[in-house]
């Protein structure tokens, strides 16, 4: 079962045209990573504050498939597709009305913020995220 969350495009996410622009995607990409993680029951804020565990992305490969403009509602669906030691392979499919506008292929690492090294994950985490493992053999 993949992670859902809709999300509109704003003003400030467009160029004088209204069309979208493509760092704003990045952002709202950051948004739905981690509305993810709080739908399992687990905060970035306390992951990263009183844990101590950061999240940088390692890889991310985007294609655009087509513009999406002004107040067009972007629907995510987001697939764990693999869960590492420190690793988290994510599949995100960005459509509009039906459309895929957008894809992206992301490993995020869970990392130690007090020697900036890789962090197995904990428990929790690798628990409530596994509701979303859809391998790719088995998608
Ligand atoms: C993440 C790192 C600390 C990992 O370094 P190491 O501790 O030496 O890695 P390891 O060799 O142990 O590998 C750890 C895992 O990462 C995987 N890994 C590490 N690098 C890569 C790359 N380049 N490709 C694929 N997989 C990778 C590796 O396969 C391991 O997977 P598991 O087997 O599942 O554990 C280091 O690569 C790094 O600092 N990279 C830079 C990250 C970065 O700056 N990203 C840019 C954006 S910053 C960001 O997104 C962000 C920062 C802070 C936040 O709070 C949130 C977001």
């Amino acid at each position: 079962m993949p992670f859902t969350i809709s999300k509109p495009l704003r003003f400030g996410d467009c160029d004088i045209t209204g069309i979208a622009y493509h760092p704003a995607y990045l952002s709202m990409l950051v948004d739905v990573n981690e509305a993810m993680f709080a739908s399992v029951g687990i905060s970035w804020k306390e992951l990263l504050v009183e844990r101590r565990i950061g999240l940088p992305t390692v890889t991310l490969n985007l294609e655009f498939k087509l513009p999406s403009t002004y107040g067009d509602v972007l629907d995510f669906e987001v697939h764990v597709r693999a869960m590492g030691r420190s690793s988290l392979d994510l599949e995100t499919v960005v459509r509009v009305r039906g459309d895929v506008i957008w894809t992206v292929k992301q490993r995020i690492v869970a990392t130690s913020l007090d020697n900036h090294k890789s962090h197995p994950w904990p428990h929790d985490v690798r628990a409530g995220l596994s509701r979303y493992l859809e391998p790719l053999d088995e998608a």
